[in-house]
């Protein structure tokens, strides 16, 4: 390795290092403090060497016992585990129980990474957060509530979004990576770091009722890339704001990806490693299927990679490195109505159609105070949906006025959408609809006019 190289790892050690001391001193500083026992201030004693710890107290023989007994883990088992390291990406659904299992049983250091602060929607699935800790950061919370299980681990909590500066450097200090994210151009990061760096990665997925589990790069088994070469467009992806998630999937597939890295740290072999498991909540079934084996073509670890480095993922997948929805501007501005025009059109009486697009169990949930008439995504084009626009023709024809329709959806991407594709189906009709989106949607509804209005 050449000087400049080195100096530049070096440099940036030094930043990660800076980072997580500002972290941990910024967690002493904050109230947050009052809710999280102090988390181990220094942070030299967090990366003692794990290789010397070479015999179990008696502490250790008693907190452990009932896993010590078994044949497959024994004192050289627990040894092992107390002498790896797991970095667990993403401090969510999915990161909150694997990381409370993994400090349990007695790992030897524990990191957890997430960018993100706790809000109180994520307090149904994301159990280790407490109503005393929205607003502070999501790797200090888990950190918070998995030391006071067990304050032997040494625990790192990085308060920072994982990218392709930094993962390589954050990942070579550990020995099993789990990915606990919930987007795409993530899954390939930690997919290309961990092949790089020569570590196997418990991936993770959870979403409505059903859940998925695999490790990759694991003793000669595929990477994510082996098995999707290409990323999918991104408007096929759906996240757990947009399609919703029960709590208890992600718990069960975070816990099973604790168990696969039990396994892993304790020398013991992965079950899915060439193998996924399919958990389906609504039907309770177990399903492991076999997967591709490795892709000698694959670009990151096939025989001739074209991937030595990491590369610009969000570019790459055509999306961010997070599941925040992200504001679409496809509509001109005249084809979109803010939401104090429309508030002083409710209160002038103007003629227009409200539609609303979402499910009808979002409907339920809340909706604006005029009468709407629903059309969910997923029926905009079918014929009863024009059935619907035209039947409201006719009414607003025989009142001889062009009147507007405002189509509503939760944040104001899918009204977009809709415009677009209302405008599409009605091209071969002779009615002469004026369509508009409510810019923002409910959301903005909420933030702006009516903040008695429910958020969700
Ligand atoms: N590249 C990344 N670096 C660090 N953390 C990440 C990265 N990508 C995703 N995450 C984190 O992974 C976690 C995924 O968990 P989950 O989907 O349960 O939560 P969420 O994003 O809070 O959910 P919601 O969609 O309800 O807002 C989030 O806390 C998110 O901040
Ligand atoms: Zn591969």
């Amino acid at each position: 390795m050449n000087y400049e190289e080195e100096i530049r790892r070096l440099k940036e050690d030094l930043e990660l290092k800076k980072s997580e001391i500002v972290h941990l001193k910024s967690l002493l500083t904050t109230n947050s403090s009052e809710v999280i026992p102090q988390i181990v201030n220094d942070v030299e004693k967090q990366w003692e060497d794990l290789s010397s710890h070479t015999k179990l107290s008696n502490n250790e023989i008693a907190r452990y016992s009932r896993q010590l007994i078994l044949p497959e883990i024994g004192v050289r088992g627990q040894l092992c585990l107390s002498q790896r390291s797991v970095l667990i990406v993403g401090a969510g659904g999915l990161g909150c129980p694997a990381s409370i299992y993994l400090a349990a049983a007695g790992i030897g250091r524990l990191g957890v990474v997430d960018y993100d602060e706790v809000e109180l929607s994520n307090l149904h699935r994301q159990i280790l957060h407490t109503e005393r800790r929205i607003g502070i950061p999501k790797s200090a919370s888990v950190i918070g509530a998995c030391q006071q299980l067990n304050s032997d681990v040494k625990f790192v909590p990085y308060h920072l979004q994982l990218n392709s500066e930094n993962a390589l450097n954050l990942i070579k200090h550990y020995d099993v990576v789990l990915d606990a994210t919930d987007n795409v151009a993530s899954r390939y990061l930690l997919n290309d770091a961990c092949v790089l760096a020569g570590k196997p990665l418990v991936s993770g997925s959870a979403l409505r009722f059903q859940g998925q589990l695999t490790v990759y790069n694991h003793k000669g088994g595929p990477c994510y890339r082996c098995l999707f070469p290409k990323p999918p467009p991104p408007e096929t992806v759906t996240n757990c704001s947009d399609g919703g998630v029960l709590g208890v999937v992600p718990g069960i597939i975070g816990c099973l990806q604790a168990l696969e890295a039990i396994k892993i740290a304790a020398g013991m072999d992965s079950s899915f490693s060439q193998r996924l498991l399919l958990f389906d909540g609504l039907d309770g079934t177990f399903r492991g299927v076999s997967i591709r084996k490795k892709s000698l073509g694959c670009l990151v670890c096939g025989d001739n990679p074209t991937i030595t480095k990491l590369i610009d993922y969000e570019q790459f997948c055509g999306a961010g490195a997070n599941d925040k929805d992200q504001a679409l501007h496809i509509l001109s501005e005249n084809e979109r109505i803010k939401p104090k025009e429309y508030k002083s059109m409710l209160d002038c009486g103007t003629p227009h159609v409200l539609v609303d697009v979402r499910l009808p169990v979002e409907l339920e949930i809340c909706h604006l105070p005029a009468p709407a008439i629903n059309i969910p995504m997923d029926s905009l084009c079918k014929e009863t949906s024009k059935e619907k626009l035209l039947n409201t023709a006719k009414v607003l024809e025989s009142s001889g006025e062009c009147v507007p329709i405002i189509v509503v959806c939760r944040q104001g991407n899918d009204s977009q959408v809709a415009v677009r594709k209302f405008k599409e189906l009605m091209q071969d009709t002779d009615c002469h609809f004026v369509f508009k989106d409510l810019l923002g949607g409910l959301t903005s509804w909420a933030k702006q006019i009516d903040n008695t209005f429910p958020v969700y």
